[in-house]
């Protein structure tokens, strides 16, 4: 199996989705924090990446957080692969879309992906538990700076993707107003 140069220079951050100097510290909302384990029945448990019944699924399961840390894990399985016995890229992308949400989740806004930034650094076999972290990096106005990594086999294991993004907080009507 291919393993990393360690030489080689990644970083999912472009300019973009790096805080600008004044931006502000992540500030936790209680009430949030409050529904933490529970955002998927708040939400109404049909999203892809935490429903615990969708149909192929990711099935995240939120396994804690500290601050604006969050962790969570899914096992990536034959309905995932890209290449044979691999997990498919767009997979592990949507996976961290989904912790890093949980992460601008616990901000207490409503936020959506703006733009998310990934560097896929090894290959993920079919069966492997992906452990997923996220964090926010600052907020500015609207925006929340987040990053993220996802490691195969435990909290310490080998790290196979990382992610940089933005999330714009939204009004509800986001949600709500038809299309
Ligand atoms: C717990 C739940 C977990 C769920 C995890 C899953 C989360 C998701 O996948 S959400 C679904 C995917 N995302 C979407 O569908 C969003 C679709 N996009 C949109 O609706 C709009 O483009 C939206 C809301 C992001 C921005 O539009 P709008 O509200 O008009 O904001 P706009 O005025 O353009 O931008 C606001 C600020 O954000 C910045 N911004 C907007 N888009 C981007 C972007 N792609 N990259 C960087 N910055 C951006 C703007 O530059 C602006 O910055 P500033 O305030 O400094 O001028």
């Amino acid at each position: 199996m291919t393993v990393p140069n360690p030489a080689r220079r990644t970083s999912p951050r472009s300019d973009l989705t790096t805080p600008p100097p004044d931006a502000a510290e992540p500030r936790v909302d209680p009430k949030a924090e409050l529904d933490f384990s529970e955002i998927g029945d708040v939400l109404g448990n049909a999203c892809f990446g935490c429903g615990p019944e969708v149909p192929h699924g990711l099935r995240i399961t939120r396994t804690g957080h500290e601050g604006s840390t969050s962790y969570g894990e899914f096992t990536v399985i034959p309905e995932h692969q890209g290449a044979p016995g691999l997990a498919h890229g767009g997979i592990l992308a949507a996976a961290m879309d989904e912790i890093l949400g949980t992460s601008a989740w616990l901000l207490g806004g409503r936020y959506v992906t703006g733009r998310l930034e990934t560097d896929f650094v090894r290959p993920v076999p079919v069966g492997s538990r992906v452990h997923l972290t996220a964090r926010c990096t600052g907020v500015h106005g609207r925006k929340a700076y987040m990053e993220g990594e996802g490691r195969i086999g435990g909290p310490d294991g080998p790290v196979a993707v990382r992610a940089a993004a933005v999330f714009i907080e939204v009004p509800l009507e986001h949600f709500t107003e038809e299309r």
